[in-house]
């Protein structure tokens, strides 16, 4: 391999300086590259190119570390070579070069390029660092260096353009990430940004620069929410326009049904033969209408009664009347005698309001489909302009989608100003687990080392940790007895591996033998090519190869793509097996909708289209799906895929399996003779982290749980019908009636992060008790909002020191109103 090396300048320092950071402009960033035939010769080069007087190398090593003195200031050069490096390109030989171009004309243009950037001269520096590339065409140092140029120039399109092709030939190219964050931050393109420093961080973990330009990112997120009009102009998730009106399949043969039982238990009459028109009698029903409605308005419901039904009397064919009678009827709680008027009502002469106060009274009367039928008229009638129709609509939803699901639990499902949410049947003491859930789909979470990975059940999450996985090398230093003890204490957890791949795990039998019948057979790695990289993109923490065969990060969700593939697997598994119960030959409209009823109620709230962001694991996607055997395929449009994209990212929870084989070890020893030595020679090596199978997954019940950064619930692993998932319990006190909320991020954040977080990710600026009753800054009043006009920080809470206030009043104020209940709060962490 030809040694290729990079020259960074580090760092000046004066020597009065030593302490504090070097001033930003003098930390150079830009790298020189040049090829030299050993590093003994560094030092001459690196004297020519930034004109320092050596004084000795600090390291010797994987890079070599200069210093000197350079302008009189003390500076340190850092120097590495490609011949050390480990990156995903290492096998390939390194940054080829156009025949004929000297290592002197790369190492003159580069300085050149350098002094002019580190001068200003940034079109000088851009023709330079593009004369390079014409060299280099592969050195992604070039591409950085000019998008460097770029970035001083507000040049922010052009600064992206070149980052996003430096990191397509080194991925791991950290200053690259840095610089297309910086610029995306400046296009307002924060996602793209996050993305950048999420890609920096995989390959520098610690890297402090990244840390504080996320935290920048943060504040521009805010600065910018509050340029667009800040809270008062949130344009987030309206959740009644969001949930739809569709209904669900078997809805039309359940409306039937429920006709036929309204007709039958209470004598539903369609139609009333109309007297011979009597001027004379419609005159006297009028006259006494006009009584009742005048009643109605003074709030005299029973006295409106008596005169309507004195004019029905009169009048039993008008419909008018009968709707007037139907709301006195429903004001005097006389539900069954407002929906007989109504019915008498002619379809097609039902107005709006006819149809929303039939919906409000069937949803009362236990008829839902009935009730959703009425309400949906209601809206479409009035133009989609009737809010109150639509909010009952999805009351009356939630209330039949979920009420089978919490039967058995103290809790109930509501829709609300967050769309759905869970509340408190009766009184609930802290501590007590107030419902668990199975996940409706669920994968495993990407390990950035594939290594890392605990081996679990594809099916049911049981972890399958070794002793040999949990006590490592050490495991071969014990005593023969104690590792007898531990073979034979140790549960058996030999991996069952999936006949077809032998890659995918299962526990038992049964566990594989269930995952194939319901989803593994379609994505199984061995049934095709698609399946297969599919499974290496996942294990590779989203990275693959792209159409022109380069190592990119292809999947830029945080969940693994196998949860979606999972996902449609379970759908077209459940369609075909609906076609054979049915004796049909294709899955018809009906078994489609069917199959996919249990992911309806998830909701998939997200800002824009994410399918060309990630066009090939798309494309695996449709591969695999457009033949599912049986001539059975299933299409994955761009709404499909960025819908189900959003649907995983909007309600997944992270879980693992409760109970480890490490436990259950734990508790095989436990019954062990105390005093055995055997014993207590583990008690130590025993004390070390329990590694973990993580998974995430989405689950109905809980995915319906709103957030509050004053969380009163927590979710923890649960063993919930024999599988892994997850428990709710209650974290304090919860009173009959209260919203149960948990917390979608980890709660020690300060405020302005844990807002901006929120924003961004869920796209609502949280207005939980927390949020309104803590500050941003000290120079803030939390309660009355003014600013410290004199460059004074106003006093802070001496307690939480979160929250500050300009006088003695706005502080009791704010305790009053609800501080105290914030100030001591106990936060959660979430994984
Ligand atoms: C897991 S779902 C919670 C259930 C959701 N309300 C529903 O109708 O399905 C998460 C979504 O609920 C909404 N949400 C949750 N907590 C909220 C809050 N404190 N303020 C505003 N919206 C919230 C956001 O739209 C978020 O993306």
């Amino acid at each position: 391999m030809r040694a290729y090396h990079y020259i960074t300048l580090v760092r000046d320092e004066s020597p009065s300086l030593h302490h504090t950071a070097p001033p930003a402009a003098r930390v150079s960033p830009i790298r020189a590259p040049f090829s030299a035939p050993v590093p003994t010769t560094f030092s001459r080069l690196i004297s020519d190119v930034f004109d320092i007087g050596f004084l000795s190398i600090l390291s010797n090593t994987t890079s070599h570390f200069y210093r000197g003195f350079r302008n009189g200031q003390q500076t340190s050069v850092q120097c590495y070579s490609n011949l050390y490096r480990r990156s995903a390109r290492e096998q390939e030989p390194h940054t080829p070069r156009s025949p004929g171009v000297s290592t002197m004309k790369v190492l003159d243009l580069s300085t050149a390029a350098l002094r002019d950037y580190e001068m200003g001269n940034y079109d000088s520096a851009i023709q330079l660092y593009t004369s390079l590339m014409e060299d280099e065409p592969e050195c992604s140092y070039h591409l950085v260096n000019r998008a460097k140029c770029y970035l001083q120039q507000a040049n922010y399109t052009k600064v992206v353009e070149d980052i996003k092709t430096a990191l397509d030939i080194d991925p791991k190219n950290v200053e690259g990430a840095i610089t297309g964050g910086r610029a995306s931050t400046k296009l307002g393109k924060y996602e793209d940004a996050y993305h950048f420093y999420k890609a920096g961080l995989d390959t520098d973990p610690k890297s402090v620069v990244i840390t504080e330009d996320l935290k920048k990112l943060q504040q521009v997120i805010l600065d910018d929410y509050d340029k667009m009009g800040g809270e008062s102009d949130e344009q987030g998730y309206d959740a009644v326009n969001f949930c739809g009106q569709d209904s669900y399949p078997g809805d039309d043969v359940l409306l039937r049904k429920e006709y036929e039982s309204l007709e039958r238990k209470y004598d539903m009459e369609k139609d009333i033969p109309a007297p011979p028109p009597d001027s004379l009698r419609s005159e006297k029903a009028g006259r006494i209408a006009v009584e009742a409605h005048r009643a109605m308005m003074a709030g005299k419901f029973p006295e409106a009664l008596q005169f309507f039904t004195l004019a029905v009397e009169l009048e039993p064919a008008n419909k008018v009347l009968r709707r007037l009678r139907a709301e006195v009827r429903f004001l005097n709680e006389d539900l069954v005698g407002a929906i007989q008027d109504l019915w008498l009502i002619p379809k097609g002469e039902r107005t709006a309001d006819s149809w929303k106060l039939g919906g409000k009274v069937l949803g009362q009367i236990g008829y839902p489909i009935a009730a959703e039928f009425w309400l949906r008229k209601a809206y479409t009638l009035s133009e989609k302009k009737d809010q109150e129709a639509a909010i009952i609509f999805q009351k009356v939803r939630t209330s039949r989608i979920y009420s089978p699901m919490t039967t058995d639990f103290p809790v109930t499902v509501d829709f609300s100003g967050y769309g759905r949410g869970i509340y408190a049947k009766r009184d609930i003491p802290e501590g007590e687990v107030i419902f668990e859930d199975s996940p409706a789909v669920f994968g495993r979470v990407m390990e950035k080392d594939v290594e890392e990975m605990i081996p679990a059940c594809d099916y049911c999450s049981q972890s399958l940790l070794t002793a040999r996985r949990y006590f490592g090398a050490k495991l071969d230093t014990f005593d023969t007895s104690v590792q007898e003890l531990i073979e034979r204490q140790w549960p058996d957890v030999t991996p069952v591996m999936c006949d077809k791949c032998n890659i995918v795990t299962f526990c038992t039998d049964t566990c594989k033998e269930r995952a194939w019948e319901e989803y593994h057979q379609l994505i199984c790695p061995a049934r095709c090519a698609a399946t297969k990289t599919l499974y290496e993109v996942a294990d590779n923490y989203g990275y693959g190869y792209n159409e022109k065969g380069e190592k990119v990060n292809l999947w830029l969700a945080s969940f693994s793509p196998i949860i979606l593939a999972r996902m449609w697997a379970q759908i077209v598994t459940e369609a075909k097996r609906l076609v054979k119960k049915d004796g049909c030959t294709q899955p018809t409209i009906e078994h489609w909708a069917k199959a996919k009823a249990p992911f309806r109620k998830f909701i998939a709230f997200g800002a824009g289209d994410v399918s060309s962001k990630m066009s090939t694991v798309l494309q695996l996607f449709r591969d695999i799906f457009s033949d599912c055997g049986d001539g059975v395929k299933y299409e994955i449009t761009d709404g499909e895929f960025t819908g189900r994209y959003y649907q995983a990212s909007c309600n997944l929870q992270s879980f693992s399996f409760p109970v480890t084989p490490y436990h259950q070890f734990i508790n095989r020893l436990s019954k062990v003779d105390v005093q055995d030595m055997r014993v207590l020679a583990l008690l130590k090596p025993l004390e070390a982290k329990t590694p973990t199978a993580n998974f995430c997954g989405i689950f109905s019940l809980h995915a319906c749980l709103n957030h509050s950064c004053i969380n009163n619930v927590e979710v923890c692993d649960g063993y919930v019908n024999d599988r892994g998932g997850v428990i709710v319990r209650a974290k304090r006190d919860i009173t009959k009636g209260e919203e149960l909320y948990t917390t979608y991020i980890d709660t020690s954040m300060p405020r302005k992060l844990r807002r901006a977080w929120l924003y961004k990710s869920f796209n609502f600026w949280c207005h939980c008790p927390r949020c309104v009753h803590e500050g941003d800054d000290p120079y803030v009043c939390t309660t009355c909002h003014k600013k410290s006009t004199d460059g004074e920080a106003f006093r802070g809470c001496g307690n939480c020191k979160k929250a500050w206030y300009c006088t003695v009043e706005c502080q009791r104020k704010s305790w009053n109103q609800g501080h105290k209940e914030v100030c001591q709060i106990k936060h959660s962490d979430t994984s």
